[in-house]
């Protein structure tokens, strides 16, 4: 019988990013598998019968050689697969540092491809990011004047996309307005091939749904799309797929089982998440101050744990005011402190794991990537969105593991009571 491989390979640059992705293109109606860290060879046939299969690295901050050397391991693999199309997939705050990887990145999958260009569409109008004149927006707020700006590891300093992307990429870029996207499939064709000419990335508007449908119909127009999860909204008919193939999981992802919250997440949402569920549930809050002068360890934590009682649904967090973490950030150094609180996290989640806790809530990116590599969880199949773009995920062996992981600034207020509420029975 012939092998059918995935038409679609994608690489997020980080956990949530990941899970973010697969959630859409599930929705969308792809079959899509998730897998963690850098794949080998022997998973190539766990990839048939699905149409898209999204491998999750943890790039984001690290060094621009190592996020490199990375992705083109991961895109081998993904062409050992025999996938035909490729997504980068980024924040929807376009998040990097000073030094910026995204660019590098991209330009090394464009030389690896041998492809001059690439479409860039950060925009994800559901959650509030919206790309305008090629200027990227966060709830209405320029990125640089809303809570990204105050991000622990990638402060948000310009919103310019193009402005970024030239900072950190060889290339050159060009914006395609809204006007044009909002005309539709031809405009915005016409359009895309005469930039192609001349420039390399491509920064195309989206403030609507309408856009980023309208994008997604063009996106056969390159062999490398890049962004954020937007402009996986209906990528089909770019594919050449002509139906749905799978519907988003209607089955629970629901077991009776030991639950804790873990948040590493510093994000505004965040703060008012972990606000809302400590008023209701027992929480512990990490420092890494305290971590770094051994006052708190998996031991306090575990010694706090016993003195709960086994129906509490804990949460442990290393969530802070900005003003904190720059405080942390002053005393340890910025990679000592993102260090210490990810160590304990992934210290964590292994010891909680071999005392049988299966349900998972982790929010933010690094931190998941942490808790997800700890539990040496290779492969996830995507369940029903808990808000838009995170879904519940699972892993695929007989004692299941479901796990919710969140994006800095995804969920509203109640996200954490609402996703125990459906992973749990
Ligand atoms: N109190 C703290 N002081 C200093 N650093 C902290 C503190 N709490 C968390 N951190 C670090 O901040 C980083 C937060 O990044 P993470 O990606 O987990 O969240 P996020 O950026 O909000 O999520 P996402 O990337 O999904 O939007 C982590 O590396 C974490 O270790
Ligand atoms: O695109 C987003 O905002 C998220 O998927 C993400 O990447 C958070 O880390």
């Amino acid at each position: 019988m012939c092998k059918q491989y995935p038409i679609l390979g994608c690489i997020a640059d980080d956990f949530t990013g990941a899970t973010d992705l697969a959630s859409f293109l599930v929705k969308s109606g792809l079959r899509t598998l998730q897998i963690n860290n850098l794949p080998t060879p022997d998973m190539l046939d766990s990839l048939q019968g699905f149409d898209a299969v999204v491998v999750a690295l943890k790039i984001r901050t690290v060094e621009k050689q190592q996020a490199v050397q990375q992705t083109l391991s991961a895109l081998n693999w993904l062409q050992q697969a025999h996938c035909q199309r490729f997504f980068y997939k980024y924040c929807s705050t376009f998040d990097s540092t000073p030094k910026g990887n995204i660019g590098p990145v991209i330009d090394a999958l464009l030389d690896k491809l041998k492809q001059n260009s690439t479409l860039v569409c950060p925009a994800l109008p559901v959650n509030g990011r919206t790309v305008y004149n090629g200027y990227l927006f966060v709830n209405g707020q320029p990125l640089n004047e809303s809570p990204l700006k105050d991000h622990p590891l990638t402060p948000m300093t310009d919103p310019s996309i193009i402005r970024m992307l030239e900072k950190q990429g060889h290339g050159k870029a060009i914006n395609i307005p809204y006007e044009t996207v909002e005309q539709g499939e031809t405009v915005l064709r016409a359009a895309i091939q005469s930039a192609k000419q001349q420039y390399n990335y491509l920064v195309v508007d989206a403030i609507s749904q309408q856009h980023l449908l309208n994008i997604g119909a063009i996106c056969d127009e390159f062999s490398l799309i890049t962004g954020g999860s937007g402009i996986a909204l209906d990528l089909k008919p770019a594919l050449g797929i002509k139906q749905k193939n799978h519907l988003e999981h209607e089955q629970q992802f629901s077991q009776a089982a030991p639950t804790i919250v873990l948040s590493g997440s510093c994000s505004a949402m965040t703060q008012s998440q972990v606000a809302e569920y400590l008023a209701h549930n027992p929480g512990y809050q990490i420092q890494p101050l305290k971590i770094q002068s051994g006052e708190q360890s998996l031991e306090s934590i575990t010694n706090w744990l016993h003195t709960l009682p086994s129906s509490a649904k804990p949460i442990i967090y290393a969530t802070a005011t900005p003003e904190q973490v720059k405080e942390n950030q002053t005393q340890l150094g910025v990679q000592t402190a993102q260090e210490l609180v990810e160590g304990l996290f992934a210290q964590l989640a292994k010891h909680l794991y071999s005392k049988g806790y299966r349900n998972f809530v982790v929010a933010g990116g690094e931190t998941s990537g942490a808790v997800v590599s700890a539990l040496a969880i290779n492969r996830f199949e995507i369940g029903p969105s808990i808000a838009p773009g995170v879904p519940l995920v699972r892993t695929l062996d007989d004692n299941p593991v479901n796990l919710a992981l969140k994006s800095g600034n995804f969920g509203d207020k109640h996200f954490f009571q609402t996703a125990l509420g459906q992973m749990t029975c």
